[in-house]
Protein backbone atom coordinates (compact mmCIF):
# COMPACT_ATOMS: atom_id res chain seq x y z
CA UNK A 1 0.00 0.00 0.00
CA UNK A 2 1.20 3.60 -0.59
CA UNK A 3 2.30 5.81 1.95
CA UNK A 4 0.36 8.74 1.17
CA UNK A 5 0.38 10.65 4.58
CA UNK A 6 3.04 12.57 6.04
CA UNK A 7 2.56 13.09 9.73
CA UNK A 8 4.99 13.59 12.12
CA UNK A 9 7.36 13.38 9.84
CA UNK A 10 7.07 9.45 8.90
CA UNK A 11 5.03 8.78 5.21
CA UNK A 12 2.12 6.53 6.35
CA UNK A 13 -0.95 4.69 4.54
CA UNK A 14 -4.41 6.39 5.03
CA UNK A 15 -7.07 4.42 6.82
CA UNK A 16 -9.87 6.13 4.85
CA UNK A 17 -10.88 5.23 0.75
CA UNK A 18 -8.71 4.71 -2.17
CA UNK A 19 -8.78 7.19 -5.09
CA UNK A 20 -6.64 8.12 -7.79
CA UNK A 21 -5.71 11.31 -9.90
CA UNK A 22 -5.39 11.06 -13.43
CA UNK A 23 -3.41 12.30 -16.68
CA UNK A 24 -7.14 14.40 -17.71
CA UNK A 25 -6.07 13.29 -21.87
CA UNK A 26 -4.57 10.29 -21.82
CA UNK A 27 -6.54 8.80 -18.79
CA UNK A 28 -3.40 7.48 -17.32
CA UNK A 29 -3.05 6.71 -13.56
CA UNK A 30 -1.14 9.30 -12.36
CA UNK A 31 -0.36 8.86 -8.39
CA UNK A 32 -3.09 6.26 -6.32
CA UNK A 33 -3.40 6.31 -2.23
CA UNK A 34 -5.34 6.08 0.51
CA UNK A 35 -7.08 9.14 2.20
CA UNK A 36 -6.77 10.40 5.69
CA UNK A 37 -9.90 9.00 7.43
CA UNK A 38 -11.01 10.96 10.72
CA UNK A 39 -8.35 9.59 12.77
CA UNK A 40 -5.95 10.57 10.82
CA UNK A 41 -6.48 14.21 10.34
CA UNK A 42 -6.57 14.21 14.10
CA UNK A 43 -3.44 11.93 14.18
CA UNK A 44 -1.94 14.94 12.21
CA UNK A 45 -3.24 17.87 13.49
CA UNK A 46 -2.32 16.85 16.98
CA UNK A 47 1.37 15.92 15.66
CA UNK A 48 1.04 19.75 14.21
CA UNK A 49 0.23 20.36 17.92
CA UNK A 50 2.94 18.86 19.40
CA UNK A 51 5.55 20.25 17.02
CA UNK A 52 4.37 24.34 17.46
CA UNK A 53 6.26 25.19 20.91
CA UNK A 54 9.60 24.51 19.47
CA UNK A 55 9.13 25.79 15.72
CA UNK A 56 7.87 29.11 16.88
CA UNK A 57 10.80 29.10 19.99
CA UNK A 58 13.00 28.38 16.56
CA UNK A 59 15.02 31.28 15.79
CA UNK A 60 13.90 33.38 12.59
CA UNK A 61 17.11 32.80 10.67
CA UNK A 62 16.79 29.11 10.68
CA UNK A 63 12.82 28.91 9.74
CA UNK A 64 13.96 31.39 6.93
CA UNK A 65 16.85 29.14 5.46
CA UNK A 66 14.75 25.97 5.87
CA UNK A 67 12.10 28.17 3.65
CA UNK A 68 15.46 28.68 1.17
CA UNK A 69 16.77 25.05 0.74
CA UNK A 70 13.27 24.66 0.07
CA UNK A 71 13.75 27.20 -2.83
CA UNK A 72 17.25 25.49 -3.68
CA UNK A 73 15.57 21.91 -3.99
CA UNK A 74 12.60 23.31 -5.99
CA UNK A 75 15.02 24.80 -8.17
CA UNK A 76 17.06 21.41 -8.59
CA UNK A 77 13.99 19.50 -9.32
CA UNK A 78 12.02 22.12 -11.35
CA UNK A 79 11.76 20.07 -14.49
CA UNK A 80 10.14 17.03 -12.36
CA UNK A 81 7.86 18.98 -10.55
CA UNK A 82 6.44 20.64 -14.20
CA UNK A 83 6.12 17.37 -15.54
CA UNK A 84 4.01 15.98 -12.77
CA UNK A 85 1.88 19.56 -12.62
CA UNK A 86 1.21 19.06 -16.62
CA UNK A 87 0.50 15.74 -16.54
CA UNK A 88 -1.77 15.72 -13.03
CA UNK A 89 -4.03 18.77 -14.58
CA UNK A 90 -3.13 19.33 -18.33
CA UNK A 91 -1.17 22.54 -17.71
CA UNK A 92 1.47 22.42 -20.48
CA UNK A 93 4.95 22.19 -19.25
CA UNK A 94 5.98 26.09 -20.39
CA UNK A 95 3.34 27.46 -18.07
CA UNK A 96 4.25 24.37 -15.20
CA UNK A 97 7.80 25.83 -15.45
CA UNK A 98 6.16 29.18 -14.43
CA UNK A 99 4.41 28.04 -11.61
CA UNK A 100 7.39 26.65 -10.63
CA UNK A 101 9.59 29.50 -10.63
CA UNK A 102 6.63 31.18 -9.02
CA UNK A 103 7.00 28.90 -6.08
CA UNK A 104 10.77 29.47 -6.26
CA UNK A 105 10.21 33.81 -6.11
CA UNK A 106 7.75 32.84 -2.86
CA UNK A 107 10.30 32.59 -0.83
CA UNK A 108 12.20 35.72 -1.07
CA UNK A 109 8.84 37.77 -1.00
CA UNK A 110 7.62 35.75 2.16
CA UNK A 111 11.01 36.82 4.08
CA UNK A 112 10.34 40.81 2.50
CA UNK A 113 6.45 40.73 3.80
CA UNK A 114 7.19 39.42 6.98
CA UNK A 115 9.73 41.88 8.01
CA UNK A 116 7.34 44.42 6.26
CA UNK A 117 4.00 43.62 7.64
CA UNK A 118 4.67 41.63 10.86
CA UNK A 119 7.99 42.48 11.97
CA UNK A 120 8.99 43.91 15.13
CA UNK A 121 9.21 47.81 15.77
CA UNK A 122 9.90 49.77 18.91
CA UNK A 123 9.48 53.52 19.76
CA UNK A 124 10.07 55.27 22.99
CA UNK A 125 7.80 56.16 25.85
CA UNK A 126 8.65 58.77 28.81
CA UNK A 127 9.10 56.46 30.69
CA UNK A 128 9.80 53.10 28.45
CA UNK A 129 8.96 51.99 25.00
CA UNK A 130 6.23 50.91 23.09
CA UNK A 131 7.25 47.32 20.94
CA UNK A 132 5.41 45.62 18.40
CA UNK A 133 6.10 42.21 17.54
CA UNK A 134 4.02 39.66 15.67
CA UNK A 135 3.16 35.75 16.80
CA UNK A 136 2.17 32.79 14.96
CA UNK A 137 -1.49 31.25 15.65
CA UNK A 138 -0.40 27.87 16.15
CA UNK A 139 -1.79 24.92 14.12
CA UNK A 140 -3.48 25.92 10.48
CA UNK A 141 -4.93 23.73 8.21
CA UNK A 142 -3.92 24.83 4.35
CA UNK A 143 -6.09 23.77 1.46
CA UNK A 144 -4.83 23.94 -2.02
CA UNK A 145 -7.13 23.90 -4.94
CA UNK A 146 -5.82 21.75 -8.57
CA UNK A 147 -5.51 24.75 -11.06
CA UNK A 148 -2.13 25.68 -9.30
CA UNK A 149 -1.21 23.03 -7.29
CA UNK A 150 1.99 24.04 -6.17
CA UNK A 151 2.40 27.57 -6.24
CA UNK A 152 -1.01 28.71 -4.52
CA UNK A 153 -1.02 26.29 -1.28
CA UNK A 154 2.90 27.55 -1.23
CA UNK A 155 1.40 30.55 -0.96
CA UNK A 156 -0.34 29.84 2.65
CA UNK A 157 3.04 27.68 3.60
CA UNK A 158 5.85 29.39 3.13
CA UNK A 159 4.72 32.85 5.02
CA UNK A 160 3.14 30.08 7.96
CA UNK A 161 6.21 28.81 8.30
CA UNK A 162 8.09 31.86 8.56
CA UNK A 163 5.70 33.44 10.94
CA UNK A 164 6.67 30.11 13.26
CA UNK A 165 3.14 28.65 12.41
CA UNK A 166 2.92 24.18 12.30
CA UNK A 167 0.77 23.12 9.03
CA UNK A 168 -1.55 20.12 7.71
CA UNK A 169 -1.76 20.55 4.27
CA UNK A 170 -5.12 19.00 2.71
CA UNK A 171 -4.51 19.42 -1.11
CA UNK A 172 -6.85 19.03 -3.70
CA UNK A 173 -7.74 15.25 -4.67
CA UNK A 174 -6.98 16.30 -7.86
CA UNK A 175 -3.51 16.92 -7.46
CA UNK A 176 -2.06 14.32 -5.00
CA UNK A 177 1.46 13.66 -6.85
CA UNK A 178 2.33 17.30 -6.81
CA UNK A 179 0.86 17.59 -3.07
CA UNK A 180 3.55 14.56 -2.30
CA UNK A 181 6.47 15.55 -3.70
CA UNK A 182 6.41 19.48 -2.41
CA UNK A 183 6.16 17.46 1.13
CA UNK A 184 8.96 15.68 -0.02
CA UNK A 185 10.85 18.35 -0.70
CA UNK A 186 9.68 20.08 2.78
CA UNK A 187 11.56 17.24 4.31
CA UNK A 188 14.83 17.04 2.26
CA UNK A 189 15.06 20.85 3.15
CA UNK A 190 14.86 19.80 7.15
CA UNK A 191 12.42 21.02 8.35
CA UNK A 192 11.53 19.18 11.74
CA UNK A 193 8.75 16.72 12.25
CA UNK A 194 5.43 17.66 12.35
CA UNK A 195 5.85 20.99 11.71
CA UNK A 196 4.30 20.48 8.45
CA UNK A 197 1.98 17.44 7.45
CA UNK A 198 0.10 16.17 5.07
CA UNK A 199 -3.49 14.40 4.56
CA UNK A 200 -4.39 13.46 1.20
CA UNK A 201 -7.90 12.80 0.61
CA UNK A 202 -11.68 13.99 -0.76
CA UNK A 203 -14.06 16.54 0.48
CA UNK A 204 -14.21 14.06 3.57
CA UNK A 205 -11.22 14.84 4.71
CA UNK A 206 -11.39 18.06 4.02
CA UNK A 207 -14.44 18.32 6.46
CA UNK A 208 -12.82 16.40 9.13
CA UNK A 209 -9.44 18.97 8.80
CA UNK A 210 -11.78 21.69 8.72
CA UNK A 211 -14.47 20.79 11.78
CA UNK A 212 -11.16 19.89 14.09
CA UNK A 213 -11.10 21.77 17.39
CA UNK A 214 -7.52 22.15 17.63
CA UNK A 215 -6.89 24.62 14.52
CA UNK A 216 -6.08 27.91 15.20
CA UNK A 217 -7.16 28.49 11.74
CA UNK A 218 -7.39 27.58 8.33
CA UNK A 219 -6.25 29.24 4.46
CA UNK A 220 -8.25 28.33 2.02
CA UNK A 221 -7.96 28.69 -1.87
CA UNK A 222 -10.36 26.99 -3.95
CA UNK A 223 -13.96 27.32 -4.92
CA UNK A 224 -16.49 30.12 -3.43
CA UNK A 225 -19.07 27.08 -2.66
CA UNK A 226 -16.56 25.53 -0.43
CA UNK A 227 -15.09 28.42 1.07
CA UNK A 228 -18.66 29.71 2.21
CA UNK A 229 -19.58 26.24 3.33
CA UNK A 230 -16.69 26.65 5.68
CA UNK A 231 -17.20 30.32 6.58
CA UNK A 232 -20.11 29.01 7.81
CA UNK A 233 -18.68 26.55 9.79
CA UNK A 234 -16.75 29.05 11.47
CA UNK A 235 -19.11 30.91 12.26
CA UNK A 236 -19.42 31.87 15.66
CA UNK A 237 -15.38 30.65 16.34
CA UNK A 238 -13.70 33.83 17.30
CA UNK A 239 -11.05 32.30 18.23
CA UNK A 240 -10.00 31.34 14.50
CA UNK A 241 -8.43 32.76 11.67
CA UNK A 242 -9.84 32.13 8.62
CA UNK A 243 -8.30 33.51 5.36
CA UNK A 244 -10.39 32.54 2.04
CA UNK A 245 -9.55 33.33 -1.40
CA UNK A 246 -12.11 32.16 -3.60
CA UNK A 247 -13.30 32.26 -7.51
CA UNK A 248 -14.73 35.05 -9.26
CA UNK A 249 -16.67 36.26 -12.48
CA UNK A 250 -14.32 38.77 -13.49
CA UNK A 251 -15.34 42.06 -15.94
CA UNK A 252 -12.75 43.17 -18.78
CA UNK A 253 -14.23 46.14 -20.33
CA UNK A 254 -13.00 46.94 -24.00
CA UNK A 255 -13.08 51.01 -25.59
CA UNK A 256 -13.60 52.22 -28.69
CA UNK A 257 -9.96 54.08 -30.32
CA UNK A 258 -7.64 51.15 -28.99
CA UNK A 259 -4.62 49.25 -30.25
CA UNK A 260 -6.78 45.93 -31.50
CA UNK A 261 -3.63 44.08 -31.72
CA UNK A 262 -2.70 45.10 -27.71
CA UNK A 263 -6.40 44.58 -26.83
CA UNK A 264 -6.49 40.99 -28.76
CA UNK A 265 -3.30 39.71 -26.76
CA UNK A 266 -4.86 40.42 -23.63
CA UNK A 267 -8.03 39.34 -23.98
CA UNK A 268 -6.67 36.34 -25.33
CA UNK A 269 -4.32 36.26 -21.97
CA UNK A 270 -7.12 37.23 -19.93
CA UNK A 271 -9.93 34.69 -20.66
CA UNK A 272 -8.14 31.44 -21.79
CA UNK A 273 -4.46 31.05 -20.20
CA UNK A 274 -4.56 27.81 -18.18
CA UNK A 275 -7.66 26.97 -20.22
CA UNK A 276 -9.50 29.28 -18.55
CA UNK A 277 -8.67 27.52 -15.08
CA UNK A 278 -7.60 30.82 -13.25
CA UNK A 279 -9.84 32.24 -10.50
CA UNK A 280 -8.85 35.89 -12.26
CA UNK A 281 -9.46 35.13 -15.71
CA UNK A 282 -11.69 37.18 -17.70
CA UNK A 283 -15.07 35.34 -17.58
CA UNK A 284 -17.53 38.45 -19.04
CA UNK A 285 -16.19 40.71 -21.82
CA UNK A 286 -17.81 44.25 -22.67
CA UNK A 287 -17.35 45.44 -26.32
CA UNK A 288 -18.72 49.12 -27.27
CA UNK A 289 -21.91 48.56 -29.73
CA UNK A 290 -21.31 49.50 -32.71
CA UNK A 291 -19.16 49.19 -36.12
CA UNK A 292 -15.19 49.17 -34.13
CA UNK A 293 -17.02 46.84 -31.51
CA UNK A 294 -18.43 44.66 -34.13
CA UNK A 295 -14.86 44.43 -35.64
CA UNK A 296 -13.25 43.98 -32.65
CA UNK A 297 -15.34 40.77 -31.89
CA UNK A 298 -14.76 39.50 -35.51
CA UNK A 299 -11.10 39.50 -34.98
CA UNK A 300 -11.59 38.24 -31.06
CA UNK A 301 -13.06 34.99 -32.60
CA UNK A 302 -10.48 34.27 -35.74
CA UNK A 303 -7.38 34.53 -32.74
CA UNK A 304 -9.37 32.68 -29.83
CA UNK A 305 -10.36 29.96 -33.02
CA UNK A 306 -6.55 30.06 -34.04
CA UNK A 307 -5.27 29.14 -30.29
CA UNK A 308 -3.55 25.87 -30.55
CA UNK A 309 -4.78 23.42 -27.68
CA UNK A 310 -2.60 20.26 -27.24
CA UNK A 311 -0.94 17.32 -24.84
CA UNK A 312 0.73 19.32 -21.88
CA UNK A 313 4.14 17.45 -23.16
CA UNK A 314 3.10 18.27 -26.85
CA UNK A 315 5.98 19.41 -29.39
CA UNK A 316 5.90 22.39 -30.75
CA UNK A 317 3.95 23.24 -26.98
CA UNK A 318 0.26 24.17 -27.27
CA UNK A 319 -0.91 27.55 -25.91
CA UNK A 320 -3.38 25.73 -23.92
CA UNK A 321 -3.73 22.73 -22.14
CA UNK A 322 -6.70 20.67 -21.21
CA UNK A 323 -9.33 21.31 -18.44
CA UNK A 324 -9.01 19.20 -15.12
CA UNK A 325 -10.87 16.25 -15.99
CA UNK A 326 -13.62 14.70 -18.35
CA UNK A 327 -16.47 15.36 -16.11
CA UNK A 328 -15.21 18.90 -15.98
CA UNK A 329 -15.14 18.98 -19.50
CA UNK A 330 -18.48 17.76 -19.74
CA UNK A 331 -20.07 19.95 -17.28
CA UNK A 332 -18.53 22.97 -19.15
CA UNK A 333 -20.22 22.05 -22.12
CA UNK A 334 -23.22 21.30 -20.38
CA UNK A 335 -23.03 25.16 -19.20
CA UNK A 336 -22.36 26.21 -22.37
CA UNK A 337 -25.80 24.70 -23.68
CA UNK A 338 -28.02 25.76 -20.62
CA UNK A 339 -26.87 29.42 -21.58
CA UNK A 340 -27.87 28.59 -25.13
CA UNK A 341 -30.79 27.92 -24.11
CA UNK A 342 -31.22 30.75 -21.67
CA UNK A 343 -31.21 32.76 -25.09
CA UNK A 344 -27.25 33.02 -25.39
CA UNK A 345 -25.85 33.06 -29.06
CA UNK A 346 -22.96 30.84 -29.62
CA UNK A 347 -20.21 32.96 -31.33
CA UNK A 348 -17.16 30.36 -31.06
CA UNK A 349 -18.55 26.92 -29.73
CA UNK A 350 -16.56 25.36 -27.40
CA UNK A 351 -15.84 21.56 -27.98
CA UNK A 352 -14.20 18.36 -27.18
CA UNK A 353 -11.31 18.05 -29.16
CA UNK A 354 -11.00 14.26 -28.57
CA UNK A 355 -13.12 11.97 -26.95
CA UNK A 356 -12.42 10.86 -23.83
CA UNK A 357 -10.34 13.47 -23.25
CA UNK A 358 -10.48 16.73 -21.38
CA UNK A 359 -9.12 18.66 -24.67
CA UNK A 360 -11.81 21.57 -24.89
CA UNK A 361 -11.66 24.58 -27.62
CA UNK A 362 -12.28 28.38 -26.62
CA UNK A 363 -15.56 29.18 -26.75
CA UNK A 364 -17.56 32.77 -26.55
CA UNK A 365 -20.72 33.51 -26.17
CA UNK A 366 -22.78 36.68 -26.66
CA UNK A 367 -25.09 37.12 -23.39
CA UNK A 368 -26.33 40.43 -24.70
CA UNK A 369 -29.95 39.44 -24.19
CA UNK A 370 -30.21 36.19 -22.95
CA UNK A 371 -31.98 36.07 -19.66
CA UNK A 372 -31.50 33.94 -16.47
CA UNK A 373 -28.11 34.00 -16.39
CA UNK A 374 -26.42 32.52 -13.40
CA UNK A 375 -23.89 34.78 -11.73
CA UNK A 376 -21.60 31.95 -11.50
CA UNK A 377 -18.22 30.90 -12.27
CA UNK A 378 -17.59 28.60 -15.58
CA UNK A 379 -14.06 27.33 -14.95
CA UNK A 380 -13.14 26.97 -17.67
CA UNK A 381 -12.49 28.46 -21.69
CA UNK A 382 -15.69 29.92 -21.80
CA UNK A 383 -15.67 33.55 -22.57
CA UNK A 384 -19.18 35.23 -22.34
CA UNK A 385 -19.72 39.03 -24.08
CA UNK A 386 -22.22 41.89 -23.35
CA UNK A 387 -22.43 44.32 -25.70
CA UNK A 388 -23.28 48.18 -24.11
CA UNK A 389 -24.28 51.44 -25.28
CA UNK A 390 -22.28 53.80 -22.78
CA UNK A 391 -19.34 53.68 -20.31
CA UNK A 392 -21.57 54.06 -17.21
CA UNK A 393 -24.23 50.95 -18.34
CA UNK A 394 -20.40 48.90 -18.96
CA UNK A 395 -19.24 49.78 -15.46
CA UNK A 396 -22.55 48.70 -13.97
CA UNK A 397 -23.09 45.11 -15.59
CA UNK A 398 -19.29 44.80 -14.85
CA UNK A 399 -20.54 45.29 -11.11
CA UNK A 400 -23.55 42.82 -11.47
CA UNK A 401 -22.03 39.90 -9.76
CA UNK A 402 -21.98 39.11 -6.21
CA UNK A 403 -18.23 38.45 -6.78
CA UNK A 404 -15.42 41.16 -6.55
CA UNK A 405 -12.05 39.24 -7.54
CA UNK A 406 -10.77 41.29 -11.03
CA UNK A 407 -10.93 43.28 -13.13
CA UNK A 408 -9.99 45.30 -15.81
CA UNK A 409 -10.28 48.43 -18.73
CA UNK A 410 -8.77 48.26 -22.27
CA UNK A 411 -9.01 52.02 -23.02
CA UNK A 412 -6.31 55.14 -24.30
CA UNK A 413 -8.60 57.34 -21.81
CA UNK A 414 -7.12 58.01 -18.33
CA UNK A 415 -10.48 59.72 -17.15
CA UNK A 416 -12.58 57.10 -18.15
CA UNK A 417 -9.69 54.95 -16.03
CA UNK A 418 -10.27 56.79 -13.54
CA UNK A 419 -13.73 56.18 -13.16
CA UNK A 420 -13.26 52.37 -13.63
CA UNK A 421 -10.80 53.04 -10.64
CA UNK A 422 -13.26 55.20 -8.59
CA UNK A 423 -16.71 52.43 -9.34
CA UNK A 424 -15.51 48.97 -9.83
CA UNK A 425 -15.39 46.50 -6.78
CA UNK A 426 -13.20 44.17 -7.17
CA UNK A 427 -9.14 43.44 -5.29
CA UNK A 428 -7.60 43.56 -8.84
CA UNK A 429 -8.29 46.44 -11.03
CA UNK A 430 -6.03 46.99 -13.92
CA UNK A 431 -5.35 49.12 -16.70
CA UNK A 432 -4.43 47.98 -20.65
CA UNK A 433 -3.34 44.86 -18.89
CA UNK A 434 -4.83 41.45 -19.09
CA UNK A 435 -6.43 40.31 -15.56
CA UNK A 436 -4.42 37.46 -14.98
CA UNK A 437 -1.03 37.17 -14.19
CA UNK A 438 -1.38 38.92 -10.49
CA UNK A 439 1.94 39.85 -8.55
CA UNK A 440 2.95 38.32 -5.98
CA UNK A 441 5.00 40.99 -4.16
CA UNK A 442 1.38 42.59 -4.27
CA UNK A 443 -1.54 41.90 -2.13
CA UNK A 444 -3.95 39.39 -3.77
CA UNK A 445 -7.92 38.81 -3.02
CA UNK A 446 -11.26 40.13 -3.88
CA UNK A 447 -14.48 41.04 -1.97
CA UNK A 448 -17.95 39.56 -1.87
CA UNK A 449 -18.08 36.13 -3.27
CA UNK A 450 -14.34 36.19 -3.92
CA UNK A 451 -13.04 36.38 -0.63
CA UNK A 452 -13.23 37.59 3.25
CA UNK A 453 -10.81 40.67 3.18
CA UNK A 454 -7.70 38.35 4.19
CA UNK A 455 -5.72 38.94 0.74
CA UNK A 456 -3.06 36.63 0.15
CA UNK A 457 0.21 36.92 -1.88
CA UNK A 458 2.56 39.95 -0.12
CA UNK A 459 -0.81 40.16 2.63
CA UNK A 460 -0.17 36.53 3.55
CA UNK A 461 1.88 37.38 6.50
CA UNK A 462 -0.89 39.16 7.94
CA UNK A 463 -3.08 36.62 8.05
CA UNK A 464 -0.26 34.04 9.59
CA UNK A 465 0.63 36.32 12.57
CA UNK A 466 -1.49 38.23 14.94
CA UNK A 467 0.14 41.69 16.39
CA UNK A 468 0.91 42.14 19.95
CA UNK A 469 1.29 45.44 21.30
CA UNK A 470 3.19 46.39 24.80
CA UNK A 471 4.56 49.20 27.38
CA UNK A 472 7.60 47.96 28.17
CA UNK A 473 9.63 49.37 31.44
CA UNK A 474 12.70 47.57 32.71
CA UNK A 475 12.27 49.10 35.92
CA UNK A 476 8.89 49.36 37.87
CA UNK A 477 8.46 52.84 38.89
CA UNK A 478 4.96 54.42 40.37
CA UNK A 479 4.27 57.50 38.37
CA UNK A 480 5.40 60.68 39.87
CA UNK A 481 1.77 62.24 39.81
CA UNK A 482 -0.69 59.74 41.09
CA UNK A 483 -4.61 59.98 39.98
CA UNK A 484 -7.18 61.46 41.42
CA UNK A 485 -8.29 59.72 44.35
CA UNK A 486 -5.51 57.59 44.57
CA UNK A 487 -3.31 57.25 47.74
CA UNK A 488 -0.10 55.13 48.05
N1 LIG B 1 -8.88 33.54 -5.25
C1 LIG B 1 -7.86 32.73 -5.44
O1 LIG B 1 -6.75 32.98 -5.01
C2 LIG B 1 -8.03 31.47 -6.23
C3 LIG B 1 -9.24 30.79 -6.30
N2 LIG B 1 -9.34 29.62 -6.99
C4 LIG B 1 -10.65 28.99 -7.15
O2 LIG B 1 -10.56 27.59 -6.89
C5 LIG B 1 -11.52 26.89 -7.64
C6 LIG B 1 -10.88 25.70 -8.31
O3 LIG B 1 -10.33 24.87 -7.35
P1 LIG B 1 -11.05 23.56 -6.78
O4 LIG B 1 -9.94 22.64 -6.42
O5 LIG B 1 -12.12 23.12 -7.71
O6 LIG B 1 -11.78 24.11 -5.47
P2 LIG B 1 -12.63 23.27 -4.41
O7 LIG B 1 -13.35 24.26 -3.59
O8 LIG B 1 -13.40 22.18 -5.05
O9 LIG B 1 -11.53 22.53 -3.53
C7 LIG B 1 -10.58 23.23 -2.73
C8 LIG B 1 -10.20 22.35 -1.54
O10 LIG B 1 -11.29 22.22 -0.64
C9 LIG B 1 -11.54 20.82 -0.37
N3 LIG B 1 -12.96 20.63 -0.09
C10 LIG B 1 -13.96 20.39 -0.98
N4 LIG B 1 -15.16 20.35 -0.33
C11 LIG B 1 -14.89 20.57 0.99
C12 LIG B 1 -15.69 20.69 2.16
N5 LIG B 1 -17.02 20.56 2.11
N6 LIG B 1 -15.09 20.98 3.34
C13 LIG B 1 -13.76 21.14 3.39
N7 LIG B 1 -12.95 21.03 2.31
C14 LIG B 1 -13.50 20.75 1.13
C15 LIG B 1 -11.05 20.12 -1.62
O11 LIG B 1 -10.84 18.76 -1.36
C16 LIG B 1 -9.80 20.93 -1.93
O12 LIG B 1 -8.72 20.52 -1.11
C17 LIG B 1 -12.10 27.90 -8.62
O13 LIG B 1 -13.35 28.31 -8.15
C18 LIG B 1 -11.11 29.05 -8.56
O14 LIG B 1 -11.68 30.29 -8.88
C19 LIG B 1 -8.26 29.06 -7.60
C20 LIG B 1 -7.05 29.69 -7.56
C21 LIG B 1 -6.85 30.95 -6.92
O1 LIG C 1 -0.59 34.30 -4.99
C1 LIG C 1 0.30 34.96 -5.58
O2 LIG C 1 1.50 34.89 -5.29
C2 LIG C 1 -0.08 35.91 -6.67
C3 LIG C 1 -1.40 35.60 -7.23
C4 LIG C 1 -1.33 34.73 -8.44
O3 LIG C 1 -0.39 34.01 -8.66
N1 LIG C 1 -2.35 34.79 -9.26
C5 LIG C 1 -2.39 34.09 -10.49
C6 LIG C 1 -3.13 32.81 -10.41
C7 LIG C 1 -4.23 32.64 -9.45
C8 LIG C 1 -5.46 32.08 -10.13
O4 LIG C 1 -6.01 32.87 -10.87
O5 LIG C 1 -5.81 30.91 -10.01
C9 LIG C 1 -2.95 34.99 -11.57
O6 LIG C 1 -3.42 36.07 -11.24
O7 LIG C 1 -2.84 34.64 -12.72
Amino acid sequence: MTQSLFIDGQWQVGAGEHFESRNPVNQQSVWQGSSANEQDVDRAVMAARNAFSAWKKTDLQSRIEICQRFAALLKENQEQLAFTIGSETGKPLWESRTEIAAMIGKIDISIRAYHERTGSKESDLADGKAVLRHRPHGVVAVFGPYNFPGHLPNGHIVPALIAGNCIVFKPSEQTPKMAEQTIQLWQQAGLPDGVINLVQGEAKTGIALANHAQIDGLFFTGSSNTGELIHRQFAGDTGKILALEMGGNNALIVDNDIDEKAALHHVLFSAFISAGQRCTCARRLLIPNGPQGDEFLEKLIDASLKLTVGRFDAEPQPYMGSVISTAAAKNLLDAQQALIDKGGISLLEMTSLEDGTALLSPGIIDLTDAHDIPDTEYFGPLLSVYRYDSFEQAITIANNSRYGLSAGLLSNSEQRYQQFLDDIRAGIVNWNKPITGASSAAPFGGVGASGNHRASAYYAADYCAYPVASMESPELIAPETLPIGMTL
